[in-house]
């Protein structure tokens, strides 16, 4: 690589770990990828990570992505962190936190979210002036958790951070935020663009204890640290990105943002199950949830979120003793075993108290085809969130013209074929999977060169072509299997509400 070639670290600190790309900032090339696992703690409805474990992984994928690609420190230029969504930070003396933080999955504060949805005037005036009501993965909804159950933490935190706010404050010394993941609190206005006072107001939250929102457009916190330099062996002066949320990262990485809205949305096949799209109109549907995307400059990008998708499928593959890809659709010969794998609750449908329910068993069934069911209810309920956010959007998911429209599709699960088999099948669309592997990744380091050069970084990611992949062409829609688990879904409801 020339000496002159500059190289941005994208960072993608999501839930089970962090993963550091090293890409060429001229030519968008993934030059190498670091990783380092996080450790997730908790029954019974808790889920917590150690924010002091996710710096620990952050400085060893990126020490081993700058070591793997082989380019001088003095080359990197900037670096930009993506966060797992909503997480409750609480820091205290020296800006350290006070205990584990909160996660996303964490459904123990399912009765303050819905204590919450019902002050203000109720879920459509939430999804008005925040863009979304308030469930349990909201962290206004964890923050009150955190008052009823922990009062004398909460007196004592001097700062509220989200995950990605917490390391980009550890990476710059700058406590500041961006629309994107702010607008995962409930307590940011996506309408205003602002902090939302009488929301603040309701939860006792000063808001001299939260970060900065960066102005609309800039995506520079400022230059690394010299404690955090030291830690990654890079200069001092390289910009550090305000950063984002997962999710608004993958947008950025697969282009969305400014012109082709909606032609493509996504899916995304993490711990969570995502769907979203970018869109110009602001849709508040009280199922879904009213992001900003992280410009702050009135792009949207409404989301649908499962809380079981490949880690639900994966202890099925565990419990069954089969490998993930040893499994097969749960029609069968027996009928037709169903699974509702909602074994951390579930967020999309509403169902923070659910367990996970299997049907249809006989003394003949496969258990491949029980692993198979597994999988066609975790892409069921992901894709029962596409049809919901298509709806907000204005369009009709059977009009043939948005029936027909390619999802992309991204996260761990897309490397796996049962997984693209199962959304073909029941989605009856084509998909696009995106070459390079890590998008969030990616797209916090489109973030990192914006910071670095002030390029837009939607536009970089396009030139990069960051999202461009493998057309995988629509198979005829499953209807029988989707009928089969739309039917036990609601059958079952009124015994997963409780
Ligand atoms: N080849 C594969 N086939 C199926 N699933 C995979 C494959 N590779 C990774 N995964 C799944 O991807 C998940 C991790 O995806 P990722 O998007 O990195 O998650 P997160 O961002 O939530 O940490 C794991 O739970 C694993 O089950
Ligand atoms: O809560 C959401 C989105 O609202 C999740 O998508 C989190 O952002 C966690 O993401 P992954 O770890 O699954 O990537």
């Amino acid at each position: 690589m020339p000496a002159s070639r500059s190289v941005v670290i994208g960072v993608d600190s999501s839930t089970q770990s962090t993963k550091a790309a090293a890409v060429d900032a001229d030519t968008g090339a993934l030059l190498a990828v670091g990783r380092a696992p996080h450790t997730v703690t908790g029954t019974a409805g808790a889920r917590e990570s150690d924010p002091e474990e996710w710096w620990t992984a952050l400085v060893t994928a990126v020490r081993s992505a700058v070591r793997d690609a082989d380019v001088p420190a003095a080359s990197v230029t900037g670096i930009a962190v993506a966060g797992q969504q909503h997480g409750l930070v609480t820091l205290g003396a020296g800006g350290r936190p006070l205990r584990p933080a909160l996660l996303w999955n964490d459904t123990r504060s399912a009765p303050q979210a819905a204590a919450l949805a019902a002050r203000l005037g109720g879920p459509e005036a939430w999804a008005a002036r925040t863009g979304s009501v308030p469930v349990a993965s909201m962290t206004a909804a964890k923050w009150q958790w955190l008052r009823e159950h922990e009062p004398e933490r909460a007196d004592a935190a001097t700062g509220v951070r989200l995950p990605h706010d917490h390391l980009t404050e550890r990476l710059s010394g700058t406590a500041v935020t961006d629309p994107g993941d702010a607008s995962g609190t409930c307590w940011y206005g996506t309408a205003t663009g602002a902090y939302d006072r009488e929301v603040l107001d309701l939860l006792g939250l000063d808001p001299a204890l939260l970060p900065a929102l960066a102005p609309t457009g800039a995506t520079r916190a400022g230059t690394l640290a010299p404690a955090a330099a030291e830690a990654l062996g890079l200069p001092r002066t390289v910009a550090v990105a305000a950063g984002t949320g997962d999710n608004m990262a993958a947008a950025v990485g697969l282009g969305l943002g400014g012109a082709g809205l909606l032609d493509h949305p996504v899916v995304s096949l993490g711990t969570s199950g995502t769907v979203f799209a970018a869109t110009r109109v602001r849709p508040a549907a009280p199922g879904l949830a009213g992001f900003a995307a992280t410009d702050g400059a009135g792009t949207y990008l409404p989301l649908g979120c499962t809380l079981n998708c490949t880690l639900a499928v994966d202890r099925f593959a565990a419990l069954l003793g089969l490998d993930r890809e040893d499994a097969v659709p749960g029609g069968g010969d027996g009928g037709g075993v169903v699974v509702l794998p909602y074994l951390d609750g579930e967020r999309t449908p509403d169902l923070p108290h659910a367990a996970g329910l299997v049907t249809g068993l006989r003394h003949d069934t496969d258990p491949r085809a029980v692993l198979g069911a597994a999988y066609e209810g975790a892409a069921f309920t992901v894709l029962r969130a596409l049809g919901e956010l298509l709806a907000a959007c204005g369009l009709d998911p059977a009009a043939p013209d948005v029936r027909d429209r390619p999802l992309r599709l991204i996260g761990g699960g897309a490397r796996g074929r049962f997984w693209t088999d199962t959304v073909r099948r029941l989605s009856g669309r084509p998909l696009v999977v995106p070459a390079a592997g890590e998008l969030v990744a990616l797209g916090a380091a489109a973030l990192a060169a914006g910071a670095a050069t002030g390029s837009d970084p939607v536009a970089l990611a396009t030139a990069w072509g960051t999202g461009a992949g493998e057309v995988l062409p629509a198979l005829p829609r499953d209807e029988e299997t989707w009928d089969r688990i739309a039917g036990v879904l609601t059958a079952a409801t009124p015994t997963l509400l409780s």
